[in-house]
């Protein structure tokens, strides 16, 4: 699949050799932030202080690098229980800022999903653990690594006292596992500020479609995220001396998570594919061009058979069509044993994954019709309340322009292959804020493989990546500067 890399341009052969030379450093870095349990999903004050105490770290390395930092203050965050934490704080950083140079600004997330060894990890998810070149840890491949990688190819300028080929800002967060809170206030803020001699922006906060060979991302889905709250009283009932007589919100609420998608994936919701943009002949050409081995993806995901058979189906249901996903019910009695319990109040979670050109707040309001129109055929005495907890926007991005030929230039350099042109199925919040907010065209250069398991027990990044990918950074900025 890969002709050999022909050797770099001179100018990067040194820092190449230098991120050769001090992979076990960059290593040990990585280390050294996975120990830090920067948890922004569980609402505890452990883990805020943890996130606190990453985004000082960060700051403080990008302070020895030479960067101008500022750690801002994001207040506090408000949970639906009534508690208040605080957010950790955003560092925007800059490093360089010569007018005759483009001015590229990385953003990047230093929080991560919740780990606990006892889920399965076959070691402690907060102790970076390499075998056979896969470095395990959470945070790993989301986001440390690639933060990492981005710092790495500026450390490896700077250390050889080579110029660099670009200006660059860095905007890091520590909440966006939960949603980017408080981002869109400062980002609106910022826009004609820190951001105002921005002119390109990159994220590596997604993975390649495959195992080996590079991709780059145009596209991401949105997430409108629900609850449905079902409430007959706050206290559980005794099946023996209530059941037969009432209304139970567990029937209500599984009627209504039961109306919303059919067995092969449709979504119920009326009107919910209006805006959905047409495929197009020249589109499904792009798919057929990228390299997905379905078996293997099939296999390596331990799944006996998707929704569909071709590459081109399973490709667009991922990236250009919605789709509906049901999370969970909290209140529920999930604990092993024979519980004769009727929950009093159930609130049960979906979200759909929004596409081109899908509207947020049509899709709000589609859904809460649909669910009130569910509900009332029922004729529960219950009481239903439906509510949009989380709405992102999709994002897709222009591939000609500059940015996106200088990522192609620099994967072509390192690995001496064409990356594969994908999108993506998950949600980064940011990329539309870029986008919409801020007037900056974003590019997505992932750096880890389809098998790194973001979110997932035994997250990890293979060292291959994480050094190949700190030289596809370093050869991007040489690019960038070719290209201005
Ligand atoms: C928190 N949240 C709720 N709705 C969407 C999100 C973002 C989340 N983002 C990712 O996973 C990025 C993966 N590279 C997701 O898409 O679920
Ligand atoms: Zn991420
Ligand atoms: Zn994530």
């Amino acid at each position: 699949m890969f002709s050999s890399p022909s050797p770099p341009p001179a100018p990067l052969e040194k820092v190449f050799q230098y991120i050769d030379l001090h992979q076990d450093e960059f290593v040990q870095m990585l280390k050294e932030w996975v120990a830090i349990e920067s948890d922004s999903v569980q609402p505890m004050p452990h883990f805020r202080q943890e996130l606190f105490r990453m985004m000082a770290v960060a700051a403080d390395m990008l302070q020895r690098l030479g960067a101008h930092v500022a750690s801002v203050d994001m207040g506090s965050q408000q949970l639906p229980d009534g508690q208040s934490l605080p957010i950790p704080p955003v560092i925007l950083a800059e490093l360089g800022n010569d007018s005759t140079k483009a001015t590229v600004c990385f953003y990047g997330h230093l929080d991560v999903q919740p780990a606990d060894r006892a889920d399965g990890w076959l070691m402690d998810p907060y102790m970076l653990t390499e075998v056979d070149g896969k470095l395990y840890g959470r945070g790993a491949t989301d986001n440390k690594g690639p933060v990492l990688a981005w710092i790495n190819a500026v450390s490896a300028f700077r250390a050889l006292e080579q110029d660099l080929p670009v200006n660059i800002k860095f905007i890091i967060e520590g909440m966006e596992e939960a949603g980017s809170v408080a981002l869109e206030e400062l980002m609106e803020k910022e826009k004609d500020r820190f951001f105002s001699g921005v002119d390109y922006i990159v994220i590596s906060d997604n993975l390649w479609i495959s195992q080996r060979k590079p991709a780059i991302t145009y596209g991401t889905r949105g997430n409108s995220y629900f609850t449905v709250e079902v409430k007959c009283r706050d206290q559980d009932f005794h099946s023996g001396t209530f059941g037969g007589i009432l209304h139970e919100p567990m029937a209500d609420l599984v009627a209504l998570l039961g109306s919303l998608v059919d067995s092969s994936g449709h979504i119920l919701v009326p009107g919910i594919y209006d805006e959905v943009a047409p495929v197009t002949e020249e589109e499904i050409n792009t798919y057929k061009a990228i390299d997905l081995d379905l078996e293997e993806y099939r296999n390596s995901s331990q799944v006996a058979k998707f929704l569909f058979d071709t590459k081109e189906e399973i490709l667009m249901h991922l990236w250009r069509y919605p789709s509906l996903s049901i999370h969970g019910i909290e209140g529920a009695f999930d604990e092993p044993g024979a519980k004769t319990v009727i929950p009093g109040r159930v609130i049960g979670k979906f979200s759909i994954r929004l596409v081109p050109h899908m509207n947020v707040s049509m899709v709000e309001k589609q859904v809460t019709r649909h669910l009130e129109d569910v509900f009332s055929k029922r004729n529960s005495s219950n009481e239903m309340v439906v509510s949009m907890a989380l709405g992102l926007h999709p994002w897709i991005a222009n591939i000609n322009n500059t940015h996106y030929i200088a990522a192609k230039r620099a994967i072509r350099t390192v690995f001496g292959t064409d990356p594969d042109m994908i999108r993506d199925g998950s949600t980064i919040p940011i990329a539309k804020m870029f986008q919409e907010i801020v007037h900056k065209s974003v590019v997505m250069i992932p750096l880890g493989a389809v098998d790194d398991g973001e979110h997932s027990q035994n997250e990890k990044i293979n060292r291959w990546n994480y050094i190949e990918g700190t030289k596809v950074f370093a050869a991007f900025f040489f690019e960038m500067a070719q290209l201005h």
